[in-house]
């Protein structure tokens, strides 16, 4: 295997009964790399990170997580860490505690299992002494972060490690999954978040029932050429409007008037068109005060990507 992969998937299928979950997938996650798994809810993302942490198994294809084969056991393979659905706390323990604890089940000195470290990392040592039973959301997540911190993994797998996070959360976990790949960790993470992922990832997988749509470079996904959407916000909106309306290449989405009282003007373009549009408007007199596209280049490439994926679906379900 190419010594640089942390996983080679291959024609991975995993079914639930009648349900398709993963069907064929190929994933390629280089060392050091920061993947992102995003699709719609039910796309397969949690079934995928499954296979990887150990907790099932493919019902066919083949996988390589750190240079070793996946077999047919139920096991964590070795060097990998993280968590699905959050991490399992015991809520009667402290922090400290809980981390002691899983260091103890994996036969690690506490003492020196590098737990202060692991705390301090992820932005909890001010609670280390606080029973997890009180902790929120965002705390529980660091504090499964901190978990995985402790094994030195060489690959995380992390279902949706920014839920709940305030901004000062975030701040930590994104500084911990930045360190960590910069030192080769691998680090796949699934979310709905296209702010986290574009601020961490390198790479994204975009799974549509159980498909990839899109595997690869986040700026190769951002530069593919599509229409988005962009906000304007003018000095003399309604004349900016009439502008825009007969302008080469410039539509109007239905909802063109995008809230304040018709003060935002919202179309929809390439971006030469959208060049013109600005230098047509300036020339007529009519200040840009603002000008930004409604979604992210992500966040819009993931919506029409999986729209479409839906859309040939029901064609073939139908026949046509
Ligand atoms: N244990 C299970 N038993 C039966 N069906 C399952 C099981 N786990 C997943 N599925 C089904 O497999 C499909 C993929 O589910 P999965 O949880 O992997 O999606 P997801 O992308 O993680 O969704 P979400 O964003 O909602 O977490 C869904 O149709 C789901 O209902």
């Amino acid at each position: 295997m190419d010594s640089q992969l942390a996983i080679r998937a291959r024609g991975i299928t995993k079914c639930f009964g009648d349900v398709v979950a993963l069907d064929g997938v190929d994933l390629h996650v280089t060392q050091g790399q920061i993947h992102g798994l995003v699709g719609p809810n039910g796309a397969g993302k949690t079934t995928l990170l499954g296979l990887l942490l150990g907790l099932a198994v493919a019902d066919s294809g083949r996988l390589e997580i750190l240079g070793t084969p996946v077999g047919r056991a139920f096991e964590a393979p070795g060097g990998v860490a993280g968590f699905l659905d959050g991490p399992g706390l015991y809520p009667s323990l402290t922090a400290r505690q809980n981390l002691a604890a899983l260091a103890a089940l994996r036969g690690d000195d506490t003492r020196s299992a590098g737990i202060d470290d692991a705390l301090e990392q992820v932005g909890l040592a001010d609670v280390a002494e606080d029973r997890t039973r009180g902790f929120s959301l965002g705390m529980r997540q660091r504090l499964g972060l901190a978990a995985a911190l402790l094994s030195t993994p060489r690959l995380l797998v992390l279902d949706e490690p920014c839920n709940g996070l305030d901004p000062a959360g975030k701040k930590h976990v994104h500084g911990v999954l930045t360190r960590l790949a910069r030192e080769g960790t691998s680090v796949v993470l699934s979310s709905h978040r296209m702010d986290d992922l574009e601020a961490l990832c390198s790479e994204v997988t975009i799974l549509a029932t159980g498909r990839i749509v899109f595997s690869g470079p986040l700026g190769k996904l951002a530069a593919e050429n599509r229409e988005l959407d962009y906000r304007l916000v003018t000095s003399d909106p309604e004349r900016a409007r009439r502008l825009a309306a007969g302008a080469p290449g410039i539509h109007l989405p239905d909802d063109a008037t995008g809230g304040q009282g018709g003060a935002v003007l919202v179309v929809r373009a390439l971006v030469p068109a959208l060049d013109d549009l600005v230098v047509r408007l300036v020339r007529d007199g009519i200040a840009l005060r603002e000008l930004r596209p409604v979604f992210s280049p992500l966040e819009a490439a993931f919506l029409a990507l999986t729209e479409q994926q839906k859309t040939d679906a029901e064609h073939q379900e139908t026949g046509r």
